[in-house]
């Protein structure tokens, strides 16, 4: 070690194996830098970042690190440094998503102290300036039960993702950060790179109908790569949202909204439908809970041309995939008299314990 090395380039050479038991013996010695990551120093040894040379702890060698690394911080340090006790820590949320400017987080019910959870969130992440502690959504409309928990209070933004742009108000329609590949998806299966393609007669652009179009989730991805959309909304802000976010990505020639229930609306022989919705909670016919969209399968049966694709999410618990959604998918094209060919099926997310979110991408005939 040479004499004039700056304190903070310290590490303490220790066999891998014994790390953890170091870490915390130069703790106890007030040496550990908790500012700096620890590094591979070779294939049997790791530097640990230390503030001076240890005393009473075994070491191998101390040395100066030529390219110190700064740790990032977490969340738990932002708190711990706020006088969180452990118990505290062990209730601080561990997953959020910042959407534009909004941070949104699911708050667990014990969760004490979320003004400074917002904070150390905002912290944490300088491109946002509101903390919104998210409730879910909930009705047809699928409403958000938020409150801003700390920053500047301001929920309306807009959020880019893929060069899609979305204007939005998190505090009254919903955005799904786990549907992200998804959105990217439905833009990638009519720009031609990804997914099934429509075998109907159509040789113009892609005809499609998003029978439950939000504020542009899949609309908008779409239509940038080409499509003409009639898009679906019956919540009117979410309506809005749509309209304004048509102008923001340059796409209304290539979109036909409707403020208007997606059975009312008058779409025929489209080489593509989106029911980007697993509807609202109602009982089953053996009294079991379930998601009611699936009812609206005539509806996308009867927009779409032979040959043509269905993309039908659903909300399916784990012992009922792939049996559930496949079944609904054939009742309807039975009703209907068509012929269908499951050709694609995934999981997007995790909708709630043992549920999951899917998509049955579906050829009909
Ligand atoms: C795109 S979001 C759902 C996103 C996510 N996949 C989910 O299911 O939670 C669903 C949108 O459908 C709208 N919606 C619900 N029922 C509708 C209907 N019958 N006709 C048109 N839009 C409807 C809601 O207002 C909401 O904005």
């Amino acid at each position: 070690m040479s004499e004039d090395a700056p304190p903070n380039d310290l590490a303490a050479l220790v066999e891998k194996p014994s790390a953890e038991a170091a870490i915390d013996s130069l703790q106890a010695e007030g040496v550990y830098d908790a500012d700096r990551k620890v590094t591979e120093h070779d294939d049997g040894t790791v530097a640990l970042p230390v503030t001076g040379p240890p005393q009473e702890t075994n070491v191998l060698d101390v040395m100066r690190q030529t390219d110190p690394e700064l740790r990032a911080p977490e969340l738990n340090d932002l708190l711990a440094d706020r006088g969180w006790t452990d118990e505290e820590l062990a209730l601080a949320p561990s997953s959020w998503a910042v959407i534009g400017s909004v941070l949104t987080v699911r708050l667990n019910g014990d969760c004490p102290r979320e003004e400074e959870v917002g904070e150390a969130l905002l912290e944490l992440h300088g491109e946002a300036d509101t903390v919104l502690a998210d409730g879910g959504v909930s009705g047809i409309h699928r409403e958000p039960t938020g409150r801003v928990i700390a920053g500047i209070g301001e929920t309306e933004t807009i959020h880019t993702e893929h060069g899609t742009r979305y204007a939005l108000d998190l505090a009254e329609v919903m955005f799904s950060p786990g549907n992200k590949a998804e959105r990217a998806r439905m833009g990638s299966v009519v720009a031609g790179n990804d997914g099934p393609e429509p075998e109907t007669d159509n040789d113009g652009p892609e005809r499609v109908f998003d029978m439950f179009a939000g504020i542009g989730y899949f609309t908008l991805p779409m239509a940038r790569a080409g499509a003409q959309v009639t898009a679906a909304e019956i919540n009117p802000t979410a309506y809005r949202f749509l309209i304004e976010n048509a102008v923001l990505n340059d796409v209304t020639a290539n979109v036909e909204a409707y403020r208007a229930d997606c059975r009312d609306v008058d779409v025929s022989d489209v080489d593509r439908v989106v029911m980007g919705y697993y509807g609202v909670e109602t009982e089953d016919e053996d009294g079991s809970r379930s998601l009611e969209a699936h009812e609206f399968l005539d509806t996308a049966f009867d927009a779409v041309a032979p040959g043509g694709i269905v993309h039908v999410h659903a909300a399916t618990p784990d012992s009922r995939l792939w049996d559930r959604p496949i079944g609904r998918i054939e009742d309807a094209a039975g009703r209907a008299g068509r012929d269908v060919k499951i050709v694609e099926k995934r999981r997007v997310k995790s909708h709630s314990e043992g549920v999951w979110h899917v998509v049955c991408d579906v050829r009909v005939r």
